[in-house]
C-alpha cells in the first residue's frame, strides 16, 4: 500500500528558491560608498562568498553555512522596524541565492532595493540601483553587464586602473563610473586615484566614508 506524504521542503531547497537565505547581519546605518553615499539605509548582508578576494574587508561571510537561515519574511519584517526605507543587500556575494523572492517582498512593503555585487553568479532580483564591483578573483557572469548601474572598481594596484576600463567597455553607456581606493592602502591610493580621476573625467572617486565616521 501506498501512503502519498506531503513531504516539507528541506531548507536547502527553500534557500534554492530564496524563500529562505543565511544572513550574516543586518543593520541600519548610512550607506558610505558610491552613488548613494550619505543616505541612510538598512543593509542586509547575506553569508556565502565564493571570490575570495586577498583584501575582503569582510572575509568572515565567506562561509554560508556559518550563518542563520532566516526566512524572507523574518528578513523584510526585521527591515520594517527601521524608518528607513532603503535596502542595501549585500554579503557575501548575494548573487549566490535567488533574489526574486526577497527583492519581490521589499518592494510590495514599499522598499527601495539597491544591490552590492561582484557579478560573479548570475543576476536576479528586482533593484533599483545595481553596484558592480567586478573582481579579478573570479570573473563576473555575463549577465551583470546590462544590469549594472554603477561600476565601482576598487582600486588595489595599478593595474587595476585597466581593469577597470576594460569593465566600462562592457557595462551600458549611462552606467556611472567610480574608482574606490582598497582601504588598507588607501593614503597611498588616493592621490593616484584621484590623479587618474582628474585625467580621465567620466570616472568618479568613492570613498569608504563609514569607516572615516567609525560605523558600520
Ligand atoms: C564586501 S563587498 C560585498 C558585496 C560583493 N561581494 C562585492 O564584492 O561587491 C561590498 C563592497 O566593498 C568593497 N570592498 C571590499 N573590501 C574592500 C576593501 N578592503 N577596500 C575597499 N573596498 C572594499 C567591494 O568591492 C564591494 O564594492
Ligand atoms: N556603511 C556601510 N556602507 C557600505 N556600503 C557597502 C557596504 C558593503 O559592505 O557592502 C557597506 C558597509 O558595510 N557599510
Ligand atoms: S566578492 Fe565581495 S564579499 Fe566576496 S571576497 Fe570579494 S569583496 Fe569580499
Ligand atoms: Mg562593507
Amino acid at each position: 500500500m501506498h501512503t502519498l506524504d506531503l513531504v516539507a521542503p528541506t531548507t536547502q531547497e527553500l534557500v534554492s528558491a530564496g524563500l529562505q537565505l543565511p544572513v550574516m547581519e543586518a543593520f541600519y546605518t548610512i550607506q558610505g560608498e558610491g552613488r548613494f553615499t550619505g543616505h541612510p539605509a538598512y543593509f542586509i548582508r547575506l553569508g556565502g562568498c565564493d571570490v575570495g578576494c586577498v583584501w575582503c574587508d569582510v572575509k568572515e561571510s565567506w562561509e554560508a553555512a556559518k550563518w542563520p537561515v532566516l526566512s524572507i519574511e523574518k528578513i523584510v519584517e526585521d527591515a520594517l522596524a527601521f524608518p528607513g526605507r532603503l535596502v542595501v543587500i549585500t554579503g557575501g556575494e548575494p548573487l549566490m541565492y535567488n533574489l526574486d523572492p526577497l527583492t519581490r517582498l521589499l518592494k510590495e512593503k514599499g522598499f527601495t532595493t539597491n544591490i552590492e555585487t561582484s557579478g560573479a553568479h548570475p543576476f536576479s532580483g528586482n533593484f533599483d540601483w545595481v553596484c558592480f564591483s567586478p573582481k579579478k578573483f573570479k570573473k563576473p557572469h555575463p549577465s551583470i553587464y546590462a544590469q549594472a548601474d554603477e561600476l565601482k572598481v576598487v582600486i588595489y594596484n595599478k593595474s587595476d586602473f585597466a581593469f577597470a576600463e576594460e569593465h566600462a567597455n562592457m557595462v551600458n553607456a549611462d552606467c556611472e563610473l567610480r574608482l574606490q581606493p582598497e582601504w588598507s592602502k588607501a593614503s597611498k591610493l588616493t592621490p593616484e586615484i584621484i590623479d587618474y580621476v582628474k585625467n580621465h573625467p567620466t570616472w568618479k572617486i568613492s570613498l569608504q566614508t563609514h569607516k572615516f565616521m567609525d560605523i558600520p
